[in-house]
């Protein structure tokens, strides 16, 4: 593999025509700016600005239609957007062909040649932009040595495994040298323990070579385990973009909250109470430790509990043990807080959960809950 940060700094092309959009980041990198489309009658990517760091992995992550492969097409030039622009290492691309833009793109489904082997798939990028024979051979061995499949040069894509042949889409990205790699659900075709796998592979490659990247998943579990920052994407615009572990304990909407990471959504009465907190449940006063809202008084406060953050045991009000379901190392239990209240699911150490019995009555209380008003964080 020749693709080194020299080599991709050498092919960066200056920065001149950016000046109307302001700066770009210092070191490059992919900028929307304003990337609107309607495909049918609907907005479905509303004005999106979205700033990826060179050598930076950023998951699009949202639900179903959110506008998160749209938005990728866009990128890669197989859609033209309405409005705004794309801009790489400096260079806006908004008008340029997929085939004059310096990215690639792994796709869903692989798109692997079933006729050619691994080695020609491999090479067909090559082959059409008319690679002399001796560079396209040492640039597509490097680059199944990069991926672990020099093995499989001559295999035709149906005699090797699905996550094989996801690394085979991988490599014929790559060997394009790009300056963006965009992966579109690119492990969606792999049971669960070949994804996590493939993912920290990716996620290897991806530091080694230090490539820009950009993932589209709906998995939340798989965007907060390999990005750098993710952007959580709803109804065609970004609701939240911050690193794994911001936008886990800060989520700044009740829909981020509720879509990455599991939740418990309770409606009460945040209540200052002996220099703390309470949160008044159904008439049951749930003391609470750390909560972002420092106003109180309205009855509409939404209040988002992590199940790790409803402690059982120890200081709390009485909360009735309606399930106790095993989860391997630890144990989810359902509580019911006060009357006509809704159940809070908390995690329980597992062998805690042993003295926990269904029917019974448990102290409770919150360590951590944020508080949210008409869906956004008070
Ligand atoms: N050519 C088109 N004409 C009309 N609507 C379209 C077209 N292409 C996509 N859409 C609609 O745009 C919406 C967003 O599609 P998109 O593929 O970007 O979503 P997504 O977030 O990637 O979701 P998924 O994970 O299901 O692929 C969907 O409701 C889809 O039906």
């Amino acid at each position: 593999m020749t693709t080194t940060p020299d080599a991709a700094t050498a092919r960066r092309t200056e920065p001149s025509t950016v000046t109307e959009l302001g700066p770009a980041p210092a070191d490059g990198g992919l900028v929307l700016r304003g990337v609107h489309k309607v495909l049918g009658g609907r907005t479905i990517v509303d004005a999106l600005d979205l700033t990826v760091a060179k050598g930076e992995l950023v998951c699009l992550l949202g639900p179903s239609g959110c506008g998160k492969t749209t938005t990728l097409r866009m990128v890669a030039g197989f859609l033209d957007p309405d409005a705004g622009s794309v801009t790489i290492d400096g260079q806006d691309v908004t008008s340029l062909p997929p085939e004059r833009r310096p990215t690639a793109m792994v796709f869903q489904n692989y798109a692997l040649w079933p006729h050619m082997s691994v080695f020609d798939n491999v090479a067909f990028p090559l082959k059409l932009r008319k690679t002399p024979k001796p560079e396209l051979r040492q640039r597509v061995e490097a680059v199944l040595e990069l991926v672990g499949l020099t093995h499989h040069l001559k295999s035709r894509p149906a005699r090797i495994s699905g996550g094989e042949q996801q690394r085979v889409a991988l490599a014929r990205a790559l060997v394009q040298e790009p300056q963006v790699l965009l992966l579109d659900e690119p492990l969606s075709n792999l049971d669960a323990k070949l994804r996590v796998r493939v993912r920290e592979d990716i996620r290897e490659i991806q530091q080694r070579l230090g490539i820009t990247t950009v993932i589209v998943t709906h998995d939340q579990d798989e965007a907060l385990s390999v990005s750098d920052r993710v952007a959580v994407m709803n109804g065609g615009r970004i609701e939240q973009y911050a690193a794994p572990s911001e936008l886990y304990r800060s989520p700044v909407t009740t829909f981020v909250g509720g879509f990455v990471g599991a939740t418990n959504t309770v409606s009460g009465r945040l209540e200052p109470a002996g220099g703390g907190w309470v949160l008044d449940v159904g008439g049951s006063r749930v003391p609470v430790a750390t909560t972002n809202l420092a106003a109180v008084g309205r009855d509409d406060d939404t209040v988002s509990v992590r199940p790790e953050d409803v402690v059982v045991g120890g200081d709390g009000v009485p909360a009735a043990v309606e399930r106790v379901i095993p989860r391997g190392h630890f144990t989810e239990v359902v509580l019911r807080l006060g009357s006509g209240a809704e159940a809070v699911r908390a995690y329980v150490d597992a062998d805690a959960a042993l003295a926990v019995g269904v029917g019974s009555s448990v102290p409770v209380r919150f360590r951590r809950a944020l508080a949210y008003r008409d869906g956004v964080l008070a």
